[in-house]
């Protein structure tokens, strides 16, 4: 699977359009992206990183389901991404996992390093979202 990759010299994260809060915006902030893009839809969003057009999904919330993510983070991982928790732990999607996302979304294009946009998540926007 082609994908684009996102520029060098610049970061882009892309994030929620309709469910912004202060810990959602806390944690965009503390990666001092050079561009915000925010629209709906994981897949949205996700669709982004594989076209270049983000290097990072940005959302320290609990809103998202696990079928807005599951499709999404296939395919982003069969193209090199890599889609986790806002804590860097994968997301559960056995059969009795629960439905909400309770600890966010962080997701990465190919080539990006994961654990680095982590590292910079502030710890109490971490602490806030509990499984
Ligand atoms: N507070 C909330 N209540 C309900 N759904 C939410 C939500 N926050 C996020 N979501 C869902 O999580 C997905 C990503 O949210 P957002 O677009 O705001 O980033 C969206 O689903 P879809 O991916 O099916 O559109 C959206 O409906
Ligand atoms: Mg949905």
């Amino acid at each position: 699977m082609s994908t684009v990759s996102p520029p060098d010299g610049c970061l882009i994260v892309t994030t929620t359009r309709s469910h912004s809060s202060s810990t959602v915006n806390d944690a965009i902030d503390a990666l001092s992206p050079s561009e915000v893009v925010r629209v709906g839809g994981a897949g949205h969003k996700v669709m982004l990183l594989l076209e270049g057009k983000a290097h990072v999904y940005v959302f320290a919330s609990p809103g998202c389901k696990k079928w807005d993510t599951c499709a999404p983070q296939a395919v982003l991982e069969a193209a090199g991404g890599t889609l986790t928790d806002i804590k860097g732990v994968q997301i559960p999607y056995h059969a009795s996992a629960p439905h909400r996302n309770s600890t966010g979304v962080l997701a990465s294009a190919a080539g990006q390093q994961h654990e680095v946009y982590l590292a910079k998540i502030p710890q109490h926007v971490k602490d806030n979202l509990k499984a």
